[in-house]
C-alpha cells in the first residue's frame, strides 16, 4: 500500500472515531452500569470509551479514552486456555472441558445442579475456565499464574500485572466461582485444590491491559499466532486458530450466537467493559482490513448478559460501516 493511501486511511478512521465515540457515549450515556457483583468495578466511570485498532504494518488507531487501564476479567479465558493448550496439548485439556455454547449466564451453576453436563460446557464461561486453570502447570498458583503471564508478556513484549485491589475485591465476595469451583470438584472436574485454583484464576482475570494491549493481541490472533511486527511466532498457530473458533462460537456468554450474527468476527469480552477483537485477514480485497487486524475495545458500562452497551454498538458500527464480513 503506497503512504498516500496509507495515510488517506488513517484519516478517514480517525475521522470516524472521533464522530463516533461521542456520539455512542451520548446516545447511551445511562444504559447498562459497571459491574457491581466486583465492589471495586462499581466505581469505574460508566462514560469512558476507547477504542483501539492494530494493523500488520504496524500502524495503530488510539481513540477516545484509550489511555484508561482496565482488568481482563473474562478475556484472561482466552489466555488461561491457549496457555495450558500450549503445555498439555489441546486434546488433553479437551479431555476436561466441551466447546459446547451454553446459552446460559457465564456463571451459571444450573447445568451442574441438573447434572446434565459431565464436563464444562466451553474455556470461556467461568466453570470451564475454573477448570481449564486447574490444569495449568506448576505446584502452586504463583507457578501457574506465572505461566500464563509468560504467554502474555511475549504477545505484548512487556510485563503485565496484577491489580491488587480489584483482585481482592472479587477475591472477598466470589461466592459464585467458589461454589462453582466446589461443585466442580465434586464431579472430579478440577486437577487441583479448591482455593489454589480459585486464586489463580481470580487473580488471572485481574491482570491490568489497555485497549492497545489488546488491539495487538487481536492482530497476533489474526494472523494465528503470528507477530508481524517482530517477524515471530508467540503462539502456535494451531492454538491460536482454535481458540479464534472458541472466541467466535462462545466469547461473548449467553449472546455469542447474535454476536457471531450483527457483529461478525470473533471475540471475547469481560465484564470490567473490554472487547478483544480480531479481524482474519480477508480473501476478499478489502479496501481497509484485507490484511487483517486487531480491535481493543473498552467501555465499562455492561449489560444484563455481562457485555460492554457502549463497546458492542461501536464495534458493530465500525465493522458494518466498513463492511467487515469474514464469511
Ligand atoms: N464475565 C467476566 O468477565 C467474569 C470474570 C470475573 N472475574 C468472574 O469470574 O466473575
Amino acid at each position: 500500500m503506497s503512504t498516500q493511501q496509507l495515510f488517506n486511511i488513517e484519516q478517514e478512521l480517525n475521522t470516524f472515531f472521533e464522530k463516533k465515540i461521542p456520539y455512542y457515549k451520548q446516545r447511551y450515556s445511562g444504559v447498562g452500569a459497571p459491574a457491581a457483583y466486583i465492589p471495586e468495578l462499581k466505581n469505574t466511570n460508566p462514560d469512558y470509551l476507547a477504542c483501539a485498532l492494530m494493523f500488520p504494518d504496524g500502524q495503530v488507531i488510539l481513540k477516545g479514552d484509550y489511555a484508561v487501564p482496565f482488568t481482563l476479567q473474562s478475556i484472561a479465558k482466552v489466555f488461561i486456555f491457549m496457555t495450558a493448550c500450549m503445555h498439555l496439548g489441546t486434546s488433553r485439556v479437551l479431555e476436561w472441558v466441551d466447546v459446547e455454547p451454553t446459552g446460559d449466564p457465564f456463571n451459571s451453576i444450573l447445568r451442574f445442579e441438573l447434572n446434565e453436563n459431565k464436563k464444562p460446557f466451553n474455556p470461556m464461561i467461568n466453570a470451564g475456565a475454573i477448570t481449564v486453570a486447574s490444569l495449568l502447570p506448576g505446584t502452586d498458583s504463583t507457578e501457574k499464574i506465572e505461566k500464563v503471564k509468560l504467554l502474555l508478556s511475549a504477545i505484548l513484549d512487556k510485563d503485565v500485572s496484577i491489580n491488587e485491589k480489584i483482585f481482592i475485591s472479587e477475591w472477598e465476595t466470589a461466592y459464585r466461582n467458589r461454589a462453582l469451583a466446589n461443585f466442580l470438584m465434586e464431579n472430579h472436574l478440577l486437577a487441583a485444590d479448591v482455593e489454589e485454583t480459585l486464586l489463580t484464576y481470580t487473580k488471572l482475570c485481574s491482570i491490568e491491559i489497555t485497549a492497545e494491549d489488546l488491539a495487538k493481541i487481536g492482530l497476533v490472533l489474526s494472523i494465528d499466532g503470528f507477530d508481524p511486527i517482530r517477524r515471530i511466532e508467540v503462539i502456535p498457530s494451531s492454538i491460536a486458530r482454535f481458540t479464534k473458533i472458541l472466541m467466535f462460537t462462545c466469547g461473548m456468554y449467553n449472546y455469542s450466537g447474535k454476536f457471531a450474527a450483527y457483529v461478525g468476527i470473533p471475540g471475547k469480552s469481560g465484564v470490567s467493559g473490554g472487547i478483544l477483537g480480531t479481524v482474519p485477514p480477508s480473501f476478499r480485497n478489502h479496501p481497509i482490513l484485507s490484511d487483517g487486524c486487531g480491535i481493543g475495545i473498552f467501555s465499562p458500562a455492561i449489560d444484563p448478559c455481562g457485555n460492554s452497551v457502549k463497546g458492542i454498538k461501536l464495534l458493530e458500527d465500525f465493522l458494518h460501516s466498513y463492511s467487515v464480513q469474514i464469511f
